[in-house]
């Protein structure tokens, strides 16, 4: 309970003086209503005794009671508006603290979880505190009716007040006794939710090899699969749920009338007067539906909960360590030392291997070198550009820039940018594709459209800055998407003195390849570029090759060096020039 206040509390900072103020005008307005049944008792008592003036009086009750609803709403109505009002900023920073959460976690943590699931976990835990902060009243009228019946009873007569809190309390108890296994059905069905929506946004995201694969019947059953899990959990809460109605509202009736019957029960051979049993009637109807919507809101309180902490794994992730100090920005010669990294393995089976990682990785980069990363599928390749990059977190390593070294220096992510091999396509106009931030001119912009050859596709297509393309770039070839995030890439790469390429030009013809890698080489005459590279054919744009293996460097030197020492080398540019001709 504590909790879902302390979040509440902490997401409404700048507003909390607006939101206690809110909750104050809801809880006068709601003392003033208990009031009314008070009014309306003494009403009828007065008519019963029938004595002199006893319709005025009667009537002057009756006003009393309007004035009293009017007020109420006087105070109700602007404490509601209040409340409402700060729970939207309540959703809004809590959403942008997961938001900002998220972007401070390695990108590990990323590539173990699915984004479907991420996105669940935020709508469901943000959508349950709004709609917890915007609904404090019910909590709070709540809490004053329970009590205010509670009072007026036992000033009524004691021993009757008593009975009711004691009947009360019990019929709460029996209440939360259901509330622990619906909780844990609560979140098993969280969880089989989060799961079908994953496997809703795998086939709906990569919805053209559903098309292409024909798997359009097959993959409706794994969704409708992941659907029946999410209702295992769902009939067994159904069903809990109306048992523990059905034993509330059964316990709580016999308590009212038993209440009532009481009351009513003629003392020392007395007349009953029927205002008093009116009143033991409102008070004890009024305890008995607090109690039935404690149970209710005991329940939605407790989803509440579960649904808040749908956020939990990402707020309790560890975040990114921070860089260090960042490497001087007019380096000359960028030395990389026993670079060390391991994938986290994903299961440790009876058959499982030694991670997949960097292992001791040492180069040597100069101002304006072309370094070419060569080596097979899986050799450590991309690896070692997002260790570099700062995607991923090095075991060990350090760096040294001419003659200065950076003990505590993680990653070169304040002079380096990596452009990945698979970038993504906006639902954007081109130049929102290109520059993210919309903070670029149009020169800046035409600059890098050319150096990724993005140009001739504009040309060709008659396109402009403002051509929308669609959602993952749909209406494009995938060549023309991979030079669209090129540009993008080269973009954000204008202040690095490091631009690390993950295959930048994999799905172009040879022709265009060609001229992409030697524009960026032209773009970029200052800085050192490292770009990953399949095709032999390319190794005439870079001064360097090195050469991975099992994630280490096997060799590193010209092309004529690594020819003249490297048997398996000299095997890849045969099959290379055999394939050429
Ligand atoms: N996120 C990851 N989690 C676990 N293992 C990974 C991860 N990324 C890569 N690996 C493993 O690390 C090894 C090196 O992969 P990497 O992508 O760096 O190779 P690469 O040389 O770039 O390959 P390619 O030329 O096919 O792109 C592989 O065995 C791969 O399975």
């Amino acid at each position: 309970m504590g909790g879902l206040y302390a979040s509440i509390w902490r997401h409404a900072a700048g507003a909390r003086r607006q939101l206690l103020i809110s909750w104050l005008l809801l809880v006068a307005a709601a003392v003033l209503e208990l009031v009314a049944p008070w009014l309306a008792a003494r009403a009828i008592d007065t008519l019963q005794k029938n004595g002199a003036g006893a319709l005025t009086h009667a009537a002057g009750y009756v006003g009393a009671i309007l004035a009293v609803s009017g007020l109420a709403w006087a105070l109700h109505g602007p404490g509601r508006i209040g409340e409402r009002t700060v729970a939207l900023r309540i959703r809004q920073r809590f959403s942008d603290a997961l938001y900002a959460k998220l972007m401070r976690l390695p990108m590990s943590w990323h590539d173990r979880h699915h984004s479907g699931e991420v996105q669940q976990r935020i709508g469901q835990s943000t959508s349950a505190l709004y709609n917890f902060a915007q609904s404090q009243f019910t909590y709070l009228k709540s809490a004053v009716y329970f009590i205010g019946a509670a009072a007026a009873l036992i000033l009524y007569s004691p021993w009757i007040g008593l009975l009711a809190l004691a009947g009360y309390i019990g019929v709460a108890f029996l209440m939360v006794r259901f509330d622990g296994p619906l909780m844990r059905l609560a979140q098993e069905e969280n969880t089989a939710e989060r799961r079908f929506q994953a496997k809703m946004l795998d086939f709906l995201g990569n919805v053209s090899t559903v098309f292409s694969l024909r798997m359009q019947q097959s993959s409706r059953q794994l969704v409708n699969e992941r659907m029946d899990d999410v209702f295992v959990p769902l009939k067994k809460s159904i069903v809990l749920v109306e048992a523990k109605w059905c034993a509330a509202d059964l316990a709580s009736v016999m308590l009212t009338w038993g209440l009532v019957a009481a009351a009513a029960w003629p003392r020392h051979g007395g007349t009953v007067l029927l205002g008093s049993v009116f009143l033991v009637h409102q008070y004890a109807q009024q305890a008995r539906g607090v109690v039935l919507s404690a149970a209710d809101k005991f329940q939605s309180f407790a989803r509440t909960r579960t649904d808040v902490a749908s956020a939990d794994p990402i707020l309790s992730a560890e975040d990114m360590p921070a860089a260090g100090e960042a490497l001087h920005a007019d380096w000359q010669r960028l030395s990389i030392k026993g670079l060390c990294y391991e994938h986290p393995a994903p299961d440790a089976g009876a058959d499982a291997q030694a991670p997949a990682g960097l292992h001791h990785v040492s180069l040597q980069c100069e101002r304006g070198d072309r370094i070419a990363l060569i080596g097979h599928s899986g050799s450590g390749k991309s690896t070692l550009m997002r260790v570099l990059a700062g995607h991923y977190m090095p075991t060990q390593g350090r760096f040294e820039t001419d003659a200065r070294a950076y003990p505590h220096t993680r990653h070169l992510g304040s002079i380096a940018t990596l452009i990945p091999q698979e970038g993504d396509v906006f639902e954007a106009t081109v130049r929102e594709n290109i520059s993210l931030s919309g903070a670029h001119s149009d020169e800046e912009i035409a600059r890098v459209i050319h150096a990724s050859a993005f140009d001739t596709v504009m040309r060709d297509g008659a396109m402009g800055l403002s051509t929308p393309i669609t959602e993952r770039g749909f209406n494009l070839s995938g060549g023309q998407r991979q030079r669209l995030c090129l540009a993008r890439g080269l973009l954000a790469a204008s202040a690095s003195s490091l631009i690390m390429l993950d295959e930048p030009t994999s799905a172009l013809d040879p022709v265009t390849e060609d001229t992409v890698l030697s524009r960026i080489s032209a773009a970029f005459p200052e800085a050192c570029v490292m770009a990953s590279v399949h095709r032999m054919s390319l190794l005439h744009h870079f001064n360097k090759v090195v050469m991975m293996a099992n994630g280490r460097v096997q060799d590193a030197g010209t092309v004529e060096e690594l020819l003249a020492r490297q048997p398996a080398f000299r095997e890849m540019l045969n099959m290379a020039s055999e394939e050429l001709a």
